[in-house]
């Protein structure tokens, strides 16, 4: 019997065919022959098999020649979440891999990031991330911006324009030894922070919402991470921030915060530890430390791409699946050079692989725990899992139409294959021209289906503002 939901939303479509994806049981769940309906509202209506076809549009109310066929090398699967990804770092993405964390940012990091004061700046590398991470299958993004509220506002706007789920954060940093310009008081910290949120909230885009984000603890004084603490729990508020990253960090964290137990300790005093904070890098976090992320609900976006380019360490997601933290996939851009969230998927079988071959012992991660830790953990990650990350009835319909043998795309298929088979390779081997169409709720946001960087009247306005300085896209 098919699942469905009772609902006074009309049908806008429905797909038949392959539908995979993860439960909380079933780490890769194969719907063969499915028939899924997606309501006015974005929702996933029903999930049923083909041979129901008659009855769900009887009580759908569709008709069966409204139902869109997959192909036989295609499939759905859930959209990708990135936990973790910065996207005013995008412009020198596949650059400045030469130096580890605390050099990386002093050098590379903080001289661009300065520039978003810019709105054109922020406007051109901020089309081209959101654009990019969709078109690569990220439906949903947890965004670092930078210290701009105007320019972290407008990454927000294009999201929503491009129609992507999106955190945003607009960066906090009362401390910088190394680039003295690029750091706010404490007062304009909490400030422009306040005036972020409140802005963002006003524009009531259905899939973009802020989050509080100390950059970590090195660039923050205690009381500025106490007050985000306190902005966050008025609020009622998603917090990102980075900890336990890189051996030098870590030892700089407890000369800097000798009172605390731990990097944990540390936003844990301050009250940035919630169910709805997420960690990014988590390398050198102790079991203890673990306990506290498990005992708060805090979850960890493993960034695997960033912690080899940067030479950080090699995070064991085994012990952290063990301690029944939440965790999921973050591409680190750029830290981590590549927007993919498939490449993030690689990297993360990769670094289980490397600790197995330290330790033959060791439980290697598989691929279908990895296509979870994607899409349905990612979403857990970012408690957003009761709207997103897998095909419930009653989520919203976030999905990839995957055709592992589409022409021109990087696969061969020398013979019919099974859906696990077509899954594997589309993650091993697939890039996004496998990927034929994203839906976001509902909507099809890929292929883009506005001429090339242009969204609202708001966004092409502030284009036009800027006209001659305007780079080719
Ligand atoms: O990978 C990272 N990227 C950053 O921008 C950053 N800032 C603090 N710690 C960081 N780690
Ligand atoms: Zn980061």
């Amino acid at each position: 019997m098919a699942h469905a939901h009772r609902t006074t939303a009309a049908i806008s479509h429905v797909f038949r065919g392959t539908f995979i994806h993860s439960t909380q049981k079933t780490a890769v769940q194969i719907l063969e022959d499915a028939l899924l309906g997606v309501n006015a509202e974005g929702k996933i209506a029903f999930i049923g098999t083909g041979v129901d076809l008659h009855k769900l549009a009887q009580a759908f109310g569709f008709s069966p020649s409204e139902v869109t066929q997959l192909t036989q090398h295609e499939f759905f699967m859930p959209g990708m979440v990135d936990t973790h990804i910065h996207a005013s770092q995008y412009s020198y993405a596949g650059t400045a891999l030469d130096l580890p964390l605390l050099q990386w940012l002093n050098t590379y990091t903080f001289p661009v990031e300065s520039r978003f004061k810019d709105l054109d700046f922020a406007n051109r590398v901020y089309t081209r991330v959101v654009k990019r991470t969709l078109r690569n299958g990220t439906t949903t993004a947890c965004y670092f911006a930078t210290i701009h509220s105007d320019a972290s506002l407008l990454l927000g706007q294009i999201a929503n324009d491009f129609g992507q789920r999106a955190l945003v954060g607009k960066v906090c940093m009362d401390r910088n030894e190394g680039v003295k310009h690029y750091k706010e008081t404490i007062q304009e910290s909490q400030e422009e922070t306040s005036r972020f949120i409140a802005e963002l909230l006003n524009k009531k885009y259905p899939l973009v919402k802020p989050i509080v984000t100390p950059r970590f603890a090195l660039s923050c004084t205690g009381a500025l991470l106490g007050q985000l603490g306190a902005i966050a729990k008025n609020n009622n508020l998603h917090i990102q921030s980075h900890i336990s990253e890189n051996v030098e960090e870590v030892n700089l964290v407890k000369e800097l915060f000798p009172e605390s137990e731990s990097y944990t300790d540390v936003y844990h005093r301050h009250n940035l530890l919630t169910d709805k904070t997420v960690m990014a890098h988590g390398c050198y976090l102790s079991d203890k430390e673990l306990d506290l992320f498990r005992e708060t609900g805090a979850s960890v976006s493993h960034c695997p791409n960033s912690n080899i380019a940067l030479c950080s360490g090699l995070l064991d997601v085994r012990n952290v699946l063990n301690h029944k933290v939440k965790l999921g996939l973050g591409t680190d851009v750029a830290g981590g050079y590549s927007a993919s969230m498939l490449d993030a998927v690689r990297r993360t079988l990769d670094t289980s692989k490397v600790l197995t071959i330290q330790d033959p012992e060791y439980n290697t991660l598989t691929f279908e725990e990895v296509f979870r830790l994607a899409t349905l953990g990612g979403s857990q990650a970012l408690s957003l899992d009761d709207q997103t990350g897998n095909f419930e009835v009653g989520k919203d319909f976030d999905a990839l139409r995957v055709n592992v043998a589409a022409p021109g795309a990087p696969i061969d298929l020398i013979q019919c294959e099974e859906p696990k088979i077509l899954l594997e390779k589309f993650l091993n081997l697939g890039d996004d021209r496998n990927i034929v169409e994203v839906f976001v709720a509902g909507r099809m946001v890929v292929p883009f289906t506005e001429p090339v960087d242009s969204c609202t009247a708001e966004s092409k306005s502030l284009r036009s503002l800027h006209l001659s300085t305007q780079h080719p896209t």
